[in-house]
């Protein structure tokens, strides 16, 4: 696999987990922040909700307070059939009915068990029923008393006016002693309205009281009335509106930590009309109920938001890849693809110079520079032996046609040569002949002088045989102590043989002071038509054996 190659597949592999990784850390960075975020709006949403949306209700409570400590209002409910108490009373009861919201306000006496009210209804009376113990629409005067509540906030429909009212109960105490329920009413509908308007877009609100019943929320119909005295199965309980009951045991514990913690915020997440919800829970001791928001993590900051981040990231990561393919291209793989195809045409004895840019690493450019010193010492090295091997083979051929001792031609170098003569006898009709020198009883110099001398003889034989054909014939030493002349005409032949018969200079030879005495004997044989190498061979052999049989 190429570097090119290797290099795309690891860094499309890198890039993919990089992405994957940078995604990971990205999700689990944007939901720790977006939680963190949501943990802190959530904290001041608390916060707020309970100042504002519940301003107006905790003023109504402090008033309900105030009114149950009025002191005629105490004197008669100690005594609710003194006449001249209750008109006191009354006096007093109106004129604080102004500061209530709702200009209106009740009274409900232990003693006497009836039940008072007045508001801006001018026809309408003061007493209005007596209550009873067994009436389940009277149950929460019993139980008010019964539980010692000092205050007590009760969401109950007003039957008479055909509403549901938030009646804020307060206990009228002398001492130890509880005379009766007093307080006011707020139209519930407004509050909620109130509550609905103040309300974030991202978040719900929900109060709740210790257990969970639901007493305050916008869909009126999920509304626990009468939570005081309702059994536990008919009640509506916050719970209900999660979606599983990992997110409901969640938020009972944190119902639970708020309620032991005043003010303090309990946070958990839950999951609520199929989203992951953060739940944040404080407790309001002013009304002894829980107030829970719950906030849409995904609403408030969707995750997608940071998907622009992972597509920069994304791109910026892309770039900076090509840019690094682009360099390690400029830097590596071209200078070593020039140095590639260098080496390959050094292969063929062709030297081609690598042609290096000027960003080529410079680990790659040292390599170029050994590499062209190198192969420059290594085309030359081949030439010179290259050279020395045209020389030797030159020098062996020549050998290979020569004979040694007399460094004339070798029977196969003659052989060649009066080939070529033959081809142009039969071509051009060119003649040519043979003469045949046998040395007459050279075995004798050899048995009396010793082989050195025979050697001797024999390269002076050659040299005299040279010398006398000169340029006209060329000599070969056929074998042993026999020679081949060729000449190429016939008077040539004639006076080459003659003179080799008469000559007088090479027949004393010394050696070392020893006279020897060389004799030939001479065949001669000139080429006719349809004559072959071996038949014009034959004839000057036969020629001269006739002579040397002759001369015996
Ligand atoms: N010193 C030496 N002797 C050689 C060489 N080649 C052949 N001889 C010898 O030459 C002799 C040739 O002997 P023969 O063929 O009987 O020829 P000859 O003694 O001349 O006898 P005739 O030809 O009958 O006159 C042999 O004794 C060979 O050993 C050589 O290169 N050097």
């Amino acid at each position: 696999m190429t570097i090119k190659s290797r290099f795309l597949l690891s860094t499309t592999g890198i890039l993919l987990l990089t992405c994957f990784f940078s995604w990971l850390s990205i999700r689990v960075l944007a939901e720790d922040l977006v939680e963190s975020w949501v943990e802190r709006y959530a904290e001041k949403q608390a916060r707020y909700d309970k100042a504002r949306t519940l301003l107006p209700l905790i003023q109504e409570i402090n008033l309900s307070k105030e009114f149950a400590e009025l002191d005629s209002l105490k004197a008669w409910a100690e005594q609710p059939n003194n006449e001249s108490l209750k008109q006191q009373a009354f006096i007093d009861a109106e004129e604080f009915r102004m500061r209530f919201a709702e200009k209106s306000y009740f009274i409900a006496l232990k003693k006497n068990e009836r039940y008072y009210f007045s508001d801006d209804d001018a026809s309408g009376k003061f007493y209005r029923y007596t209550l009873e113990s067994s009436k389940e629409s009277d149950a929460w005067f019993y139980q008010i008393m019964e539980h010692n509540l000092d205050l007590h906030l009760n969401v109950n429909p007003d039957v008479e006016l055909g509403v549901i009212k938030l009646w804020s109960d307060v206990l009228i105490r002398q001492g130890d002693e509880i005379l009766g329920v007093v307080g006011t009413g707020l139209d519930l509908s407004d509050f909620l309205d109130q509550m609905v308007e103040k309300q974030d877009v991202y978040s719900a609100i929900v109060f709740t009281n210790y257990e969970g019943a639901i007493q305050l929320y916008q869909q009126k119909e999920l509304i626990n009335y009468s939570s005081l005295t309702k059994n536990a199965e008919g009640k509506k309980l916050i719970f209900q509106l999660l979606d599983n009951e990992e997110s409901k045991e969640r938020l009972k514990q944190a119902l639970k930590s708020a309620k032991n913690r005043p003010n303090k915020i309990e946070m958990t997440r839950v999951d609520k009309d199929g989203t992951h919800q953060l739940a944040s829970v404080i407790y309001i001791p002013e009304i002894d109920w829980l107030q829970v928001n719950f906030i849409d993590i995904g609403r408030f900051l969707p995750l997608s938001e940071f998907s622009s981040l992972f597509v920069v990231f994304f791109v910026s990561l892309v770039v900076a890849l090509i840019i690094f393919y682009v360099l390690l291209s400029l830097i590596v793989t071209k200078p070593l693809a020039e140095l590639d195809l260098s080496i390959r045409q050094l292969g063929k004895n062709r030297y081609r110079v690598p042609q290096l840019s000027y960003f080529a690493g410079t680990e790659i450019k040292r390599l170029v520079s050994h590499y062209e010193k190198m192969s420059t010492s290594l085309l030359e090295y081949q030439h010179q032996l290259e050279e020395k091997v045209k020389e030797r083979t030159a020098e062996l051929n020549r050998l290979s046609i020569l004979d040694p001792l007399t460094e004339l031609y070798n029977r196969r170098g003659f052989e060649m040569y009066m080939k070529e003569y033959l081809a142009s006898w039969q071509k051009d009709q060119k003649s040519f002949g043979l003469i045949n020198v046998d040395v007459n009883e050279f075995k004798l110099i050899n048995d009396r002088l010793g082989h050195a001398a025979g050697d001797f003889v024999l390269q002076k034989i050659a040299s005299y045989l040279l010398s006398v054909v000169d340029e006209k014939g060329v000599v070969a030493r056929w074998g042993g102590d026999e020679f081949l002349i060729l000449v190429r005409d016939k008077q040539e032949q004639d006076r080459i043989s003659e003179r080799l018969r008469s000559d007088k200079v090479l027949h004393e030879i010394d050696f070392n002071g020893d006279r020897v005495s060389v004799q030939f004997s001479i065949g001669n044989a000139f080429i006719q038509d349809q004559d072959t190498l071996e038949s014009l061979l034959h004839r000057a052999d036969k020629a001269m054996y006739a002579v040397k049989f002759n001369r015996q």
